[in-house]
């Protein structure tokens, strides 16, 4: 499992967060704000979503693999501006290893 690649990526974000708008695609996401991030999450969402259904009946999963990617990517950017990270969302999923998705959704409504 190649967790280093979000830990990699992630340094990258905070860098190009102090970085000119001009030289960088994750700077200029970051100096249009927040909507536009959302924009992208947005975009990004519908396109692995289509995507998935395509892949259902295709032998070539290259453009899921490369859609999602998409999608992860603008959530990091997302977690970047609100100065969250991959490790934060990371500790949120080990917390939940021990808990069925059964058990938490039965608890909500206690
Ligand atoms: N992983 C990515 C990554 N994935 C996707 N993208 C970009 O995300 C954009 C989304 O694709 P779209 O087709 O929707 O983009 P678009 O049409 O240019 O966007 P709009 O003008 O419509 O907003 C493309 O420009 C992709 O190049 C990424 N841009 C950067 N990274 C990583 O971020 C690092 C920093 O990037 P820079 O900030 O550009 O240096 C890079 O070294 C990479 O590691």
């Amino acid at each position: 499992m190649k967790i280093d690649v979000l830990a990699e990526l992630a340094a990258t974000l905070e860098q190009r967060k102090t970085a000119a708008a001009d030289s960088s695609y994750v700077a200029s996401l970051h100096a249009k704000g927040l909507n536009k991030i959302l924009e992208k999450v947005g975009e990004e969402s519908t396109e692995t979503i289509i995507a998935a259904k395509d892949a259902l009946t295709s032998q070539d999963k290259s453009e899921l693999i490369n859609e999602t990617a998409d999608l992860w990517f603008h959530t990091l950017v997302m977690l970047s501006h609100l100065d969250l990270g991959p490790d934060d969302v990371l500790n949120e999923l080990a917390r939940r290893f021990d808990l069925s998705g059964l058990e938490e959704k039965a608890n909500r409504s206690k």
